[in-house]
């Protein structure tokens, strides 16, 4: 496992929240606690529909909390906007706007970033997009527009990065590649990330720890430790200790469907 330090990038201390309806809304938080250290990787895995996305909304500041506090970087943060990197389920690249454009819009929003402008050419060939800056996303294979899109929220400067299925629209091969490449940049980046799948082999592959929510409204997420050393290959997932995990994984799900 790759080494962590004690600091914690993100906590939720009893927070609560719900969706407003005509009926008095839609509880999915209650009273929720959660901690992630800086420097993990943490994959939330759960039906559709039981509040992944949400848990997200509210780190970003697209939602409010109705009650309890969120922290970043061991800060209470009022204005979270701006100030994660978030890469929601579509990628939402800019049709008019070039790979390098798209790419370093966070920049343009928000001056003071840890990367900076300057880091933009080493890091556009990084993600493999070298020679790409100005083309337009459709232009692009849905590879590379997963890059880019990753890319920009690499480049909001935040050492949090949340990811919202970010490879669902992926053939299962690229899918592969592309989960060995994200290990490859966490490393690099030393960033701390939290990956939204419905796939139970690619969270095992990539997480340090897994959130499982088996039931809405939540308070508390069930979490599971991945036994495997770092770094990894896609071989590993095949390591019986890891089956076994799986299995019970996919057992627990198939009892809610
Ligand atoms: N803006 C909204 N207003 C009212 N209800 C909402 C809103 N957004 C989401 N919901 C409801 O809140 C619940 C949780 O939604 P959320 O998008 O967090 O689920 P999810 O686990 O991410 O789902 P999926 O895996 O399908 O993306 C669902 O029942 C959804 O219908």
């Amino acid at each position: 496992m790759r080494e962590q330090n004690q600091k914690l990038a993100l906590q939720f201390k009893n927070v609560d929240f719900h969706y407003k309806n005509d009926a008095g809304g839609i509880p999915i938080l209650k009273n929720m606690n959660l901690s992630v250290a800086d420097g993990e990787f943490v994959s939330i895995i759960g039906a559709s529909g039981s509040g992944k996305s949400t848990i997200f909304r509210l780190i970003v500041g697209l939602e409010e909390q109705t009650g309890g506090s969120i922290y970043l970087n061991e800060k209470r943060v009022t204005d979270r906007s701006g100030k994660v990197g978030y890469m929601p389920q579509q990628d939402l690249l800019m049709p008019w706007r070039t790979v390098q454009q798209n790419a370093a819009l966070p920049l343009e929003l928000h001056k003071e970033s840890r990367l900076g402008r300057r880091a933009v050419p080493d890091l556009l060939e990084a993600f493999g997009l070298k020679g790409y800056e100005d083309k337009y996303p459709h232009e692009l294979s849905g590879g590379m527009r997963q890059r880019v899109s990753f890319l920009r929220a690499t480049l909001s400067g935040s050492n949090v990065l949340l990811l919202d299925e970010p490879f669902s629209a992926l053939d299962a091969m690229t899918r592969l590649f592309m989960q060995e490449w994200l290990l490859e940049q966490w490393e690099e980046q030393q960033s701390t990330i939290l990956f939204i799948t419905h796939d139970i082999s690619e969270a095992l592959f990539l997480s340090d720890r897994i959130f499982v929510i088996t039931d809405t409204p939540f308070t508390t997420l069930k979490e599971i430790e991945v036994p495997l050393e770092r770094p990894r290959r896609q071989q590993d997932s095949d390591k019986k200790e890891v089956m076994k995990l799986k299995n019970n994984l996919l057992e627990q799900f198939r009892m809610r469907v």
